[in-house]
């Protein structure tokens, strides 16, 4: 069996055939109806510590581009907001578009952004990130959204890798980056219950999408097109479009930390 993508033929529609789950109760993305979502007085705010020496590297994995983050401490971590508990920062990475009217996995109320950043974290109330991924509090990804403006200086970083990472496959080390130089100035943000959006769709995420997006320039966004969804060797394909479109709300709830 040809393993998913985002292709005709082994993209969002085509993956409930491997994973059933993906016509599930809470899965993710969703479009997020500012007008439907419910303040909550109770929500507290992020409470986000990176330490930039965690940081390990940066690799292609086919669908997408990760930051890896040691994970064996407490010192790269995510706290209150809606979760309780303890989570670790595991791994950040991007979804983007073959243009800048679209990309991102979560909208606003049908607005699509040209990228969207997922900082992924497990809750160590778990032994291991594998542990968690399965249980339905075992995740917490942070999802900021990015907007066309001025060139990201923090961003550029990353971006400044690519050339080492552009196949399929292809890793190298990455040092000293702090991901909270990624976050918006403000950490206003809407929660809900949801799922990983990739397969194995886990639906194992609380979902935290900030309401303000980052900049990103066009150049920034043609750096992000011009990695590659294939391997070295094979026929190139652009990595673009590597979102899944939002799904069914199923009755959730959407709240809101912010009036
Ligand atoms: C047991 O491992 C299960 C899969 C592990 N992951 C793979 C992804 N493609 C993935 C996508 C994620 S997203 N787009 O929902 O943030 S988070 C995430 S992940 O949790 O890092
Ligand atoms: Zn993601």
């Amino acid at each position: 069996a040809h393993a998913w993508g985002y292709a005709a033929n082994n993209g969002p529609d085509k993956w409930v055939s491997n994973f059933p789950i993906a016509d599930g109760p809470r899965q993710s993305p969703i479009d997020i109806l500012p007008g439907g979502a419910s303040y909550d007085s109770g929500l507290k705010p992020l409470r986000l510590k990176y330490d930039p020496s965690n940081c390990l590297e940066i690799l292609n994995n086919g669908h997408s581009f990760q930051v890896t983050f040691a994970d064996d401490s407490d010192s790269s971590t995510l706290k209150e907001g809606p979760i309780s508990g303890v989570y670790r920062l595991k791994q950040f990475h991007f979804h983007w578009g073959a243009s800048n009217d679209k990309g991102s996995e979560h909208t606003v109320a049908g607005t699509k952004y040209p990228a969207e950043l997922h900082l992924v974290h497990w809750n160590t109330k778990y032994p291991s990130f594998g542990e968690a991924a399965s249980k339905p509090d075992g995740l917490a990804v942070v999802g900021v959204f990015l907007k066309i403006g001025d060139a990201n200086a923090s961003l550029q970083k990353v971006l400044d890798a690519f050339n080492d990472i552009r196949a399929k496959g292809k890793q190298t080390s990455f040092a000293d980056f702090d991901p909270s130089t990624l976050l918006p100035g403000c950490l206003d943000y809407w929660t809900y219950d949801g799922s990983l959006t990739t397969p194995p769709l886990l639906e194992s995420v609380t979902w935290i999408v900030c309401k303000e997006p980052i900049s990103v320039s066009c150049e920034q966004m043609a750096k992000f097109r011009s990695l590659l969804f294939s391997a070295e060797g094979e026929p190139e394909c652009c990595m673009v479009d590597n979102y899944r479109p939002p799904q069914p709300l199923k009755g959730r709830s959407v709240r809101a930390s912010f009036q």
